[in-house]
């Protein structure tokens, strides 16, 4: 019998070997095109019709565009499984998914990309709270401490309470690298976790841990529930002076409404990692020297990235030999 076929969208960079060791059940198939709607023609045209499951990485969606209604209509009846590489899954429809006979089952990384999602998000609020960027600039311009003005003081994250909105494994792991730094850690998710899991921290409502937190961490995966969970009326329910750091989905805030809470200095300053037009940064971010701009490294160690494209390798293993994703999407854990 023919061996299944396996479609990859983006690329391996480190798990080649573990990659390359699935021809031993699957032929890997690259796509040919570049662009949307080659790809949806490529789909239409019969390429794709032995291919059971399809390895994808969030940087594919400038080939494919997103994983919405009309990409699933057009994916092959064979594929079953869409493996994602990456903790959050928001360029994927899942519900579309879901409603396919059968269904097309995906998974995506979770645990794996903690870690060094928790570190980014460190980095970022110490460097918000020190007030850091000016200086960085500053120094590379030959310019020590800022001369002939020395930059305003920064402020210790000792005593200072962290606010975490989504308390899932990036948020707790950060949590406990922030309480060696001495901050107090409050939080809100739908749900209070078990004691063991919240670790001390406080559980408290949305509108308490926006009038409570000195930083506000936004750990919470993106969808319609989430969507701009942060914009004008929560600024507004801050404190003055608050700092905000989003290492998870640009859209999850309104990034117009946190332009103009800054330049108000409701907001003092931003810790951001991510933005609703990536690769595209807000002008008035980028115009703004107290912000720490990263762009989208939350993962980017060599570490974390060869395990997640190891664990990714092994949900199209564990598709294909026993007909179950290793991690599927919560959506999905039923089916
Ligand atoms: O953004 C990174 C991820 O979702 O893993």
């Amino acid at each position: 019998m023919a061996k299944p076929q396996v479609l990859l969208l983006g690329k391996i960079d480190h798990a080649t070997t573990t990659w390359n060791a699935l021809s031993d059940i699957a032929d890997l198939l690259e796509p040919q095109s570049t662009n949307r709607p080659q790809f949806l023609q490529e789909c239409r045209s019969g390429a794709f019709n032995n291919v059971a499951a399809c390895y994808r990485t969030f940087a594919s969606a400038s080939i494919t565009g997103p994983w919405d209604a009309e990409l699933i209509a057009a994916l092959p009846q064979s594929l079953k499984f869409c493996a994602h590489n990456g903790a959050g899954y928001d360029q994927i429809d899942v519900a579309a998914c879901t409603a396919r006979d059968p269904p097309l089952k995906v998974s995506n990384v979770p645990v794996v990309p903690d870690a060094a999602t928790a570190d980014t998000a460190v980095f970022l609020i110490l460097g918000a709270l020190r007030g850091f960027n000016t200086s960085l600039l500053a120094a590379r311009e030959g310019k020590w401490r800022g001369q002939p003005t020395p930059p305003p003081l920064g402020h210790d994250p000792e005593g200072k309470v962290l606010g975490i909105l989504g308390m899932g494994g990036i948020g707790r792991n950060m949590k406990k690298k922030c309480e060696a730094l001495g901050m107090k850690a409050i939080y809100h998710n739908r749900k209070p976790l078990s004691a063991e899991m919240a670790g001390g921290a406080t559980y408290v409502g949305f509108e308490e841990l926006l009038a409570q937190s000195d930083v506000l961490s936004l750990n919470l995966p993106l969808n319609k529930n989430t969507r701009h969970i942060i914009s004008t009326p929560e600024f507004a329910k801050m404190k003055p002076g608050v700092i905000i750091i989003n290492t998870a989905r640009g859209a999850v805030m309104d990034e117009n409404a946190l332009v103009q809470a800054l330049a108000s200095g409701h907001v003092a300053s931003a810790g951001l990692d991510v933005y609703e037009e990536e690769p595209k940064i807000h002008p008035g971010l980028l115009e703004n020297p107290h912000v720490m701009l990263l762009p989208h490294m939350g993962t980017w160690t060599l570490e974390t990235q060869e395990k997640m494209e190891e664990w990714c390798i092994g949900n199209i293993r564990a598709g294909l030999e026993t007909g179950l994703l290793k991690s599927p999407v919560p959506e999905q854990a039923d089916l």
